[in-house]
């Protein structure tokens, strides 16, 4: 049995986490066993290195090293039995953020990534992943009103808009599998633009 891995991403603020949990509800009204998950985290290592990794200083190579300790640990004891168990794991980030912040953001080379991503994940990818894509200026807007910004969160607009411009890079040569979603709207309409993915993506359930 092989079950069904879908990955959120975009820039700190988009909207990711106000919408997941209403794809969880789609699935498991279908009859999916959902499973949620986040990266950096989901498993207890990777979530004492998610800690370090946004609170501590550190360099660029460093902080891919982490990101990617942690998501081995994760790929290995955490999604690879969730799906080998048949379920839908809907992870709140995956690889494509390390091209995103790490790559695009950081300005890492991409060659380093796709060799860690290659060791890391050995094949395991997700299915589909829905990019929530908004202008650094709004995103940081929503952040202010929401939350105390982590080491990351503090980074400038200009930080951001590389990251987005990476995930637009990223969806341009994964077409299949990133779907990009205008996060600009009030929560009911990017909400219904994630149920219209999934209907045309998931006709069947
Ligand atoms: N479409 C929207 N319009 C206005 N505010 C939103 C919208 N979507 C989310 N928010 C708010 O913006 C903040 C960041 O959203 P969140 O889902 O935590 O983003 P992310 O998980 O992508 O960082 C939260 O306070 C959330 O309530
Ligand atoms: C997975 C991942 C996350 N990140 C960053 C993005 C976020 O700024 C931060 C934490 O992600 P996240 O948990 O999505 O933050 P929040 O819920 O506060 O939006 O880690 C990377 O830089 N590289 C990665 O590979």
């Amino acid at each position: 049995m092989t079950g069904r891995f879908i990955s959120f991403e975009g820039i700190d603020g988009a909207g990711k986490s106000t919408h997941i949990q209403a794809v969880a509800d789609w699935f498991r009204a279908r009859g999916a066993d959902v499973q949620l998950s986040r990266e950096p985290g989901g498993t207890p290592l990777a979530e004492a290195l998610r800690d370090l990794v946004l609170r501590e200083a550190m360099g660029s190579l460093t902080e891919v090293l982490l990101m990617f300790a942690g998501r081995r640990d994760h790929v290995e004891t955490v999604i690879k039995p969730a799906l080998a168990a048949g379920k839908t794991l809907l992870c709140d980030r995956f690889t494509d953020a390390s091209f995103a912040y790490q790559g695009g953001g950081r300005g890492l080379p991409l060659a380093v990534l796709d060799t860690l991503a290659d060791w890391v994940q050995e094949g395991t990818e997700p299915e589909l992943t829905l990019w929530f894509d908004l202008p650094a200026e709004q995103a940081a807007a929503r952040r202010a009103s929401a939350r105390e910004a982590d080491r990351i969160e503090q980074l400038d607009l200009d930080f951001f808009e590389r990251v987005r411009a990476a995930y637009a890079a990223r969806a341009a040569q994964a077409p299949g599998r990133i779907v990009r979603i205008d996060a600009s709207g009030t929560v009911a309409e990017v909400g219904a633009a994630v149920l219209n993915v999934l209907q045309a993506r998931y006709p069947a359930c």
